[in-house]
């Protein structure tokens, strides 16, 4: 899979990808960047989570000068209809006109919800985002895939609305704990499996951490990969899809426990099943790579769980049609491929993913 390479933007070591497609802008990479941003729009909604160090939001508004500043609860908790109309409210009171903006400000779940506000709110706003956690950086806060969650499952209702810029404040990452600094670190491994396998020896390289060695590097090379693909296939027609990489098994995870499993986490579970499925349909062996993936990830044990319980949430995944599921393999290294997977193969598989879970004996 073709991958864009981010070049140097400027001498204060801020790297710059560019993100092509309908409406092109810039992934900006760098430290010190909260207190650079700026946008043209006068009026200006933040949403940000409540739990997000205060310093951000206040850099931000002192960029910003006087903005409509709407925090939200943490994680996926704010992913709902629920807190979206209460945010859409708040704007609609402030009578905040069409030519105004919505910043993004935190991580993947904030600028998910941010995105679909700025979709929504006058039937579309522009949209920024300035994500805050690795996942955010190298995922969420790029190529326009907004949303919220439904009780039946993970981002069912959404909108491809893409930001005009993003800014990647890496200081933001020194105070994210280490369990979700490691959330991310699934994305950019994801990134590293479907497209550029440099990343998969670096993204575990202990220099690869905030202000590590590897961190700004690493990052803009993971950021490259999901600009590449967004800019060739913003709207999932195609290699889009690629970027779902372990999410069938992933999504479910995270339904089936209420959203109680953190996304990073999941996806570092479902890449493992995924190797498996590929694996099991003829392609490389790379499940030593996915599994050494969740061991070092150290995620949160999963409660006990069945095919069974598990398939109703697969079956409502996104890439699903009408012939049935569809799942994103792997021929080899960088060589993904969309397949539908025999009932009997993901059962089978199933058991053998939990039998290699259990065995790393995680520790709650
Ligand atoms: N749109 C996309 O393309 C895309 C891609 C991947 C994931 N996602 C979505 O992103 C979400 C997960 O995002 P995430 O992993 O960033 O988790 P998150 O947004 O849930 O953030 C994790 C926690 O860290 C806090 N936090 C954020 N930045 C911080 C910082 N710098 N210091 C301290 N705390 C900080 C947050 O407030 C939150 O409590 C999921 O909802 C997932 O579905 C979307
Ligand atoms: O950007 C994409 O496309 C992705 O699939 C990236 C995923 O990491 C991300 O979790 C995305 O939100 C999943 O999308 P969905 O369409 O499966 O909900
Ligand atoms: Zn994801």
């Amino acid at each position: 899979m073709p991958t864009a390479k981010p070049q140097k933007a400027n001498g204060a070591g801020v790297q710059q990808i560019e993100v092509g497609g309908p409406q092109p802008y810039a992934v900006q990479v760098g430290g010190g960047l909260l207190s650079q941003v700026n946008v043209p729009e006068q009026q200006v909604t933040l949403i940000h989570p409540e739990d997000l160090p205060p310093e951000f939001v206040e850099r931000v508004q002192r960029q910003l000068g006087p903005v409509l500043t709407l925090s939200v609860p943490p994680r996926d908790e704010c992913k709902t209809l629920d807190v979206m109309a209460g945010l859409l409210s708040r704007m609609a009171k402030a009578a905040l006109p069409r030519d105004s903006a919505v910043v993004g400000l935190g991580g993947g779940a904030a600028t998910d919800l941010a995105g679909f506000v700025a979709a929504s709110y006058l039937r579309g706003v522009a949209f920024y985002t300035m994500p805050t956690t690795l996942l955010g950086m190298v995922d969420a806060a790029v190529g326009g895939k907004t949303g919220v969650n439904l009780p039946e499952g993970k981002n069912l209702v959404g909108a491809f609305w893409p930001p005009k810029a993003v800014w990647c404040d890496t200081d933001t990452l020194a105070t994210l704990p280490p369990a979700v600094f490691r959330e991310g670190a699934a994305e950019a491994f994801k990134h590293g499996l479907i497209a550029d396998p440099s990343l998969l020896g670096r993204v575990l390289d202990p220099e690869f951490r905030p202000h590590g060695a590897l961190l700004e590097s690493t990052l803009a090379d993971a950021i490259a990969v999901k600009a590449g693909v967004v800019s060739r296939d913003l709207t999932e027609r195609g290699e889009r899809a690629f970027l779902n990489f372990g999410h069938t098994l992933a999504h479910a995870l995270e339904g089936v426990t209420g959203q109680a499993t953190a996304h990073g986490e999941a996806v570092g579970y479902g890449m493992h099943y995924a190797a498996r499925l590929s694996r099991a349909l003829g392609g490389t062996d790379l499940t030593a790579h996915t599994l050494n993936f969740v061991r070092w990830q150290q995620p949160t044990p999963l409660p006990e769980l069945t095919y069974d319980l598990i398939s109703p949430y697969m079956a409502r995944d996104k890439k699903a049609d009408s012939d049935g599921m569809r799942f994103v393999l792997l021929h080899g290294l960088a060589q993904p491929y969309l397949a539908r997977v025999p009932e009997e193969i993901l059962r089978r598989e199933f058991v053998g993913w939990w039998e290699d879970i259990q065995g790393l004996g995680l520790k709650s």
